[in-house]
């Protein structure tokens, strides 16, 4: 039986770091690295990354959206980057935000988390605004294989506010929709050791005074996008999250693909990344 995703991450960040790359192949980048934006520009770009970056970090989260636009061979390319990026030892964290009425939300759980999908990843990122209740098909479905799930709390954006800062009219009355998510998530994760597998995706670009990750920490791991292209920065991920950055991995794609197609320009990435993190988490 697969160990539950809480452990499998712990591990996985002790090891490689706290740096997830994503593995979104932009139209601009492919031009930039002198491919054509077709299903081959998107295999030959994407395979490249993920050889250069996989066997380096502790997860790896291609953006579903960049493939998906090619139909169903982008779909056949995401398939051998899950495939490929799990033989290099990253953990798989597909970037789908996924979330519907509860009966589509299971259809959906089964597809990306269920081990005989050929989408099967180790962990999704869901949108809980359709409440958060309408989740709990990938729940149940995360439990039984020991897959983790991302829940968008408050997002990297400067358009999240409007909704996640929102103030909710339940029985707490007055906190943010963002702080009731992770309310959800604190009791998913109860005491689960080292870390529960219902996770978040908090910004590396959030002001952060919303919640207070240190007094109520979720238990869970963390996301946090919009580190380095975005503008979010190590010791923000310090300023956000306080002791719980110890379960945050940050991530950044256009950062490193960038850098591409030189392999050891987008391994030095990641390694440097890694390195700036380890000084300021810990
Ligand atoms: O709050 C969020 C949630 C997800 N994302 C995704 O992360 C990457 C960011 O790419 P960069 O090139 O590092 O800016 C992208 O796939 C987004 O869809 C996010 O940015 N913010």
């Amino acid at each position: 039986m697969t160990p539950p995703f809480g452990e499998r991450f712990a591990a996985a960040i002790a090891e490689r770091g706290q740096f997830c790359v994503g593995i979104d192949p932009h139209a601009g980048l492919l031009h930039d690295w002198g491919l054509d934006d077709t299903v081959e520009g998107l295999e030959k770009f994407a395979l490249s990354a993920v050889e250069a970056v996989a066997p380096y970090c502790s997860v790896v989260k291609p953006q579903s959206a960049f493939y998906e636009r090619f139909g169903s061979r982008g779909i056949e390319v995401l398939e051998r980057v899950i495939a490929e990026s799990r033989a290099a030892g990253a953990m798989v964290l597909l970037d789908v935000k996924r979330g519907d009425i509860g009966s589509t939300s299971q259809a959906y759980a089964e597809a990306y988390l269920d081990p005989s999908s050929p989408l099967a990843s180790d962990a999704i990122t869901i949108s809980p605004y359709l409440g958060f209740g309408s989740l709990l098909p990938f729940v149940e479905v995360a439990r039984t294989h020991g897959a983790g799930l991302f829940v968008l709390a408050a997002t990297s954006n400067k358009e999240g506010p409007e909704v996640q800062e929102a103030t909710t009219s339940d029985e707490y009355g007055g906190r943010t929709v963002a702080s009731a998510m992770l309310a959800h998530l604190r009791d998913l994760n109860g005491d689960a050791r080292p870390v529960g597998s219902f996770g978040a995706v908090v910004g590396a670009t959030i002001d952060g005074g919303f919640y207070d990750f240190a007094g109520s920490p979720i238990n869970g791991p963390i996301l946090a996008p919009g580190y380095g292209e975005q503008g979010g920065t190590a010791a923000d991920i310090v300023r956000i999250f306080g002791a719980s950055a110890r379960h945050v991995v940050a991530s950044s794609s256009r950062g490193v693909l960038r850098l591409g197609p030189d392999a050891a320009a987008m391994r030095g990435a990641v390694e440097r990344a890694n390195d700036e993190l380890r000084s300021l988490l810990g």
